[in-house]
């Protein structure tokens, strides 16, 4: 049977933080995803990854809304700190919904909705994202042990069903704000994402 996803290729990618690598993924639906590398590695090392998920307005359009802009830059520094590490960058914008639909529940929230009640009033799950293709992309770096830099157990666990060996999980907290600080407790009260306490003074 053919792969569902596929590699595609490499190239060098200088950045602010320092010169990674960038690598294409493309699935048999033509949805494109990248990874990112930082350094080098052998199989039996355990690499530091971030899996994220594309945010359209924190990523590039500087949104204090959420903290994926945040914890973005802070995961490729933390990978430059260390020497190495690799990104998953996963076009599965808004939890899989998409940008218009997020920005359909934003405006929802804008009149008192949560992040998950404005998903549901939608017509979606609260999260709908899958973490298949990140054995491939994981197969094709080498990487078979990971420690990853992450709040969600959701992705922990998608990790240990595809039999990654899951060594480690590094808070990522960084990107807290007044403006997000709704949306992150929510994260932790109906998501069940793991935040340090005293970070979220704003409860
Ligand atoms: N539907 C919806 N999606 C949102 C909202 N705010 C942010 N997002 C999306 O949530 C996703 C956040 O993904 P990640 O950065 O991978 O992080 P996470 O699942 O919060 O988990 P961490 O690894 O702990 O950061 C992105 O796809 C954002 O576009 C929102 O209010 N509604
Ligand atoms: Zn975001």
């Amino acid at each position: 049977m053919q792969n569902a996803y596929e590699y595609v290729s490499s190239a060098k990618l200088p950045t602010r933080f320092g010169e990674f690598r960038i690598h294409g993924f493309v699935e048999a639906s033509g949805q494109e995803h990248v990874a990112l590398t930082y350094g080098a590695w052998s199989e039996d090392d355990t690499v530091s990854i971030r899996i994220h998920s594309e945010c359209l307005t924190g990523d590039a359009l500087f949104s204090t809304r959420c903290d994926c802009g945040f914890q973005l830059e802070r995961a490729l520094q933390n990978m430059v700190k260390q020497g190495s590490g690799v990104l998953l960058y996963l076009r599965q914008e808004g939890r899989g919904i998409g940008l218009l639909n997020k920005i359909r529940a934003y405006e929802l929230q804008d009149a008192g909705m949560d992040t998950v009640e404005a998903n549901e009033h939608l017509g979606f799950d609260a999260d709908l994202r899958d973490y298949s293709i990140c054995k491939t992309m994981l197969d094709t770096l080498n990487v078979k042990h990971v420690e990853l830099m992450t709040n969600n157990p959701k992705k922990l666990k998608a990790l240990k069903n595809m039999g990654i060996d899951v060594v480690a999980r590094k808070p990522i907290d960084h990107g807290i704000t007044d403006d997000n600080i709704r949306y992150i407790t929510t994260k932790r009260d109906k998501l069940g994402h793991a935040f340090d306490p005293h970070l979220l003074k704003g409860d």
